[in-house]
């Protein structure tokens, strides 16, 4: 079942510019334009792009905060811009960059306000808040003052004040940045469990591809307002043309060695790294390489998916 809908949805801005020293114009941005995609219940959507591509936009409009200047959007069977009380039942919004917490009141306090805003029965309160505890370790952090926890504290509080009114769709705005490497593990496990065993539909925007690849099974890559992508990670490499990476350790330092099917693009004394398509398998490769020379080691490295975005933003914008 589709949870979010949205069909040929276009949204422009008219900004001002100078031209000249007195004269102003009139310039018109499509920050979306003709965007359509579902999204079904239960699903863990990337939802991502370069700077500008309407990402922040499409967000803003499925959660109400911005009318559609054309198209149909529905979360949850509701017109997000028309019904943003109901809609706000039905979803949960955490920002990296900034916090839905009250900034001078404990996160308990913050969470009894929410339990009141979302008027959420005091049974299931409990039950959320003990599970959002547990899991994000917040229990040494209930009584602190929002504005003394750490970003990473902040994030977990901001999480779980998402999360405590059962929120069918979780929307993720860079939820792991400036986070160190332990915070963003903590974060990406509770997401995780949030999106399989509670069964939240989570659509996700982030510049922090092993978000990605560690929580979404879909990825959605938009760019001037446009889906240009809707697929599996894998096929984003398939998509992207990207290819990986033979490195070989030789008994001797030569010159690049000659093997079909694959390239020199280093070497550094005996070591040489050969690039192949990503989607061929490595083992003739392998082979072929033992086969003519004597080796020491070998390894292959799996493209990194920042390329392979990269290839493509590059890809459309030739295009
Ligand atoms: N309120 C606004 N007024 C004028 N132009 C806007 C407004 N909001 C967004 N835009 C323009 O619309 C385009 C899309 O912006 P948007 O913020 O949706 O991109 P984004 O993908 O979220 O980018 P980022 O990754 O940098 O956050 C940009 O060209 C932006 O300048």
């Amino acid at each position: 079942m589709a949870l979010i809908e949205v069909e040929d949805v276009r949204r422009t801005f008219t900004v001002r510019t100078r031209a000249g020293r007195l004269k102003r114009v009139k310039r018109e941005v499509r920050a979306v334009d003709g965007l359509s995609f579902t999204v079904d219940a239960g699903e863990c959507v990337g939802y991502i792009g370069p700077n500008g591509a309407g990402k922040s936009t499409t967000i803003k409009m499925l959660t109400g905060i911005l009318v559609p200047t054309a198209g149909r959007l529905r979360v949850a069977g509701v017109d997000p811009s028309r019904e943003r009380v109901s809609l706000a039942r039905r979803i949960g919004v955490v920002f990296g960059q900034r916090t839905t917490l009250w900034w001078d009141l404990p996160l308990r306090d913050s969470y009894e306000l929410a339990r009141r805003i979302y008027r959420v029965p005091d049974g299931r309160y409990r039950a959320n808040l003990d599970r959002c505890v547990e899991l994000l370790d917040l229990g040494d952090l209930l009584d602190t003052p929002v504005r003394q926890l750490s970003l990473g504290q902040r994030m977990r509080g901001d999480l779980a004040a998402a999360l405590l009114h059962d929120p069918q769709v979780l929307y993720l705005d860079e939820p792991t940045i400036g986070l160190d490497v332990v915070s963003k593990a903590k974060v990406r496990e509770f997401l995780r469990e949030v999106n399989t065993l509670q069964r939240t539909t989570v659509l996700l925007t982030t510049h922090d591809l092993t978000d990605i690849e560690q929580l979404c099974g879909r990825v959605m890559v938009i760019d001037h307002g446009r889906v240009v992508y809707d697929g599996g990670l894998d096929g984003l490499h398939a998509a992207g043309d990207s290819e990986r990476t033979l490195v070989v350790d030789l008994a001797e330092a030569r010159p690049p060695i000659d093997v079909p099917g694959a390239r020199v693009v280093r070497v550094e004394g005996p070591r040489q790294w050969l690039a192949f398509p990503a989607q061929d398998s490595a083992a003739p490769l392998l082979a072929a390489v033992a086969a003519r020379y004597p080796l020491v080691d070998l390894s292959v490295r799996e493209p990194a998916i920042e390329d392979v975005i990269a290839r493509m933003y590059a890809e459309v914008a030739i295009g």
